[in-house]
């Protein structure tokens, strides 16, 4: 690097005293093309439709000061805002935010400039476009977190090989039989519930949702136990479960502390003396990786390579046996631990955070509680075990699961880079966007959008049940409009909305784990629904006050609730609505029989 030094300030001199020779250049104008010579010399751009380098995304510093120091940037017709509101009143600010500066706005994200789009027929040329944007600035930050597998990687070949690996894992028939293990799950911890409700007790469901989706995710990716829902949602947990959860809060770290994201690939000796915080991160890591470990070498021990078609018919089993299974798709033991890794996170608090406030909003809206309860009676009638075909038939659940996501996206911003200066197709004005500049999808506002959704801010699980069109005083030109013929699997997806909804996003990276997700919320939140009532201890939302990372999260609930008693997060009250005839028999059998075998002994 240093080797170039030499001749970049010879030219960049040279056009300095060009530019005062020929007088058409100002100082400020030679000063910044000294500025961009020493940036492409030192840091030079990728080739066009190359993945984003790490190195790279050092450009993004060179844009923000393009930007405001040199005031030149080819997003000059963009609207600006100072910052995305994260305090009080979110959403309304993000609303306002949306009703001045329309769907596309240039925003500062800590020291780097983004732009953040709402508008669907952005969103779907990005998302919908493979070849011209990547996930650049999330390949990068996120790669110690999630490990090189499908979220971050941004190599093509790699991303592909372990995309149609794991999706083929995720095939019907075990998707079907999925069903028992998320029963199970949650009538284990449901017994916390039990205990709660006949006391008469406060829960933090944010807690207990993080703890089950654990749970239901270690056993059916990769049959291991985490025991997380024996717990009191707000007791101390094992160390590996705390663990878990310090990487899960790893994300929110590095949006909110530049330190967490600079320090990304300082040496441990440096770390574990100057960043305890980052160092017990790392520590974390290690304890998941060894469990990891552990079942992927059981899994090994147990291989029996296997075709495709023959593995799709053999039912049950974990999904890393099936990718261990596979034949002709060998891993070295490294990629199996990062893909699961990175199931584990994407699989564990997305679920959590969607049921939670599911429960949230029908706790906040008793007709569409009454109406969702009684789905529930008529579908299971008195059977308490949801079957794969019960899902299908519990269509209300369903919606209300997408109507949770519509407003409480998991994740609430998806992230992207054009791989090649583009530009956008937007009304009228022509947006070039350099190659890597970071791109913020903004779902929240997307999902609220006032031309597309009537009533945008309100849980109204039933507007899924007809087609909409563009409406109101802000139509969208060019959008398709909603039509439920066309949403014909478990939720409307984004080519069934046109991109209005990509709650599981859309295009080639839409979420994997989808169908698992909606099989696994419908049935945790039909069985809840079945057995008890909730109530809201606190219903607005600036008291339980909102955090924003991989999902949307309450500020003082759910994991830290796990140090702190009860916190102001989502706390709820559960009564019991419905006890299981054969249980509550067998329990009175047990207390009336119990005396006398004691006084037998
Ligand atoms: C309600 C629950 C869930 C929601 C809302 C959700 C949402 C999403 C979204 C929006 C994306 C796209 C991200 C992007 O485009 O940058 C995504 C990707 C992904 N999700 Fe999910 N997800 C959920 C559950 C799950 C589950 C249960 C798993 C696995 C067990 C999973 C695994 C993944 C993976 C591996 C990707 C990356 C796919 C790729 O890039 O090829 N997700 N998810």
């Amino acid at each position: 690097k240093l080797d170039r030094l030499g001749p970049l300030f010879v030219s960049g001199w040279s056009r300095l005293s060009q530019g005062r020779e020929r007088a058409t250049e100002t100082p400020a104008q030679a000063t910044k093309q000294l500025w961009d010579i020493a940036w492409d010399s030192l840091v030079p751009a990728g080739p066009d439709g190359s993945p984003i380098t790490n190195q790279e995304l050092l450009r993004l510093f060179k844009e923000s000061v393009d930007e405001s120091y040199f005031d030149d940037d080819g997003l000059k017709q963009l609207p600006r805002v100072d910052k995305i509101p994260l305090e009080k009143g979110f959403f309304e600010r993000m609303n306002e935010t949306f009703w001045r500066y329309g769907p596309l706005v240039v925003a500062p994200l800590g020291p780097l400039r983004t732009v953040s789009v709402s508008d669907p027929g952005i969103v779907k040329y990005i998302l919908s476009q493979r070849a011209l944007f990547g996930k650049g600035f999330l390949s990068a930050v996120g790669q110690d977190i999630f490990g090189k597998a499908l979220i971050t990687a941004s190599d093509r070949e790699l991303w592909q090989s372990r995309r149609s690996a794991t999706s083929a894992g995720f095939h019907a028939q075990w998707l079907r039989s999925l069903s028992e293990d998320f029963v199970l799950c949650t009538a284990q911890a449901a017994r916390i519930l039990d205990d709660r409700a006949r006391y008469g007790e406060v829960v933090d469901m944010e807690s207990f949702f993080l703890n089950l989706a654990l749970d239901t995710v270690g056993r059916t990716i990769f049959g291991y136990d985490f025991q997380a829902s024996e717990q009191p949602s707000d007791s101390p947990q094992s160390p590996i479960v705390k663990a878990v959860y310090r990487v899960l809060k790893e994300t929110e770290y590095r949006q909110a502390n530049l330190g967490n994201l600079l320090l990304m690939g300082a040496p441990d000796a440096l770390v574990d003396v100057a960043a305890p915080n980052v160092a017990e991160f790392r520590q974390s890591l290690r304890s998941i990786d060894a469990v990891l470990d552990k079942v992927i070498g059981a899994a090994l021990d147990e291989q029996s390579l296997t075709d495709e078609e023959d593995l799709r018919r053999r039912s049950g089993g974990t999904l890393l046996q099936f990718i261990v299974d596979l034949r002709g798709k060998q891993v070295t033991r490294e990629q199996l631990q990062d893909d699961l890794r990175t199931l584990l996170i994407a699989g564990h608090e997305t679920v959590a955070s969607t049921l939670t406030w599911a429960i949230y909003e029908l706790a906040k809206n008793p007709e569409a509680m009454a109406k969702a309860k009684q789905e529930v009676r008529r579908v299971l009638g008195g059977r308490s075990e949801p079957t794969y075909q019960d899902v299908k038939d519990l269509k209300y659940i369903r919606l209300v699961l997408t109507e949770t996501l519509r407003l409480f996206p998991a994740p609430p911003v998806l992230a992207r880079s054009p791989l090649q200066s583009i530009t956008l197709p937007t009304n009228g004005s022509n947006v070039t966007l350099n190659r890597g500049t970071l791109l913020l999808l903004q779902l929240t506002q997307l999902h609220r959008h006032p031309g597309i959704y009537a009533r945008p801010n309100e849980f109204w699980p039933e507007r899924w049940e007809k087609a909409f069109n563009s409406t109101g005083t802000y139509p969208v030109e060019g959008w398709r409009g909603y039509d439920p013929a066309r949403a014909t699997g478990l939720y409307p997806t984004a080519l069934a909305t046109d991109y209005a909804f990509v709650g599981f996003g859309g295009g080639e990276f839409q979420c994997v784990g989808d169908q698992f997700a909606m099989i696994e919320g419908t049935i945790i939140l039909a069985m809840l629904l079945q057995r008890y009532n909730f109530k809201l201890v606190y219903d607005d939302l600036d008291t339980i006050g909102l955090d924003m990372a991989a999902t949307i999260h309450t500020r003082r609930g759910g994991r830290e609730a796990q140090t702190y008693r009860l916190p102001a997060g989502l706390c709820i009250e559960p009564t019991v609505a419905y006890r299981n005839p054969i249980r509550t028999g067998l329990r009175v059998g047990l207390w009336v029989g119990y005396p006398w075998a004691y006084i037998l002994a």
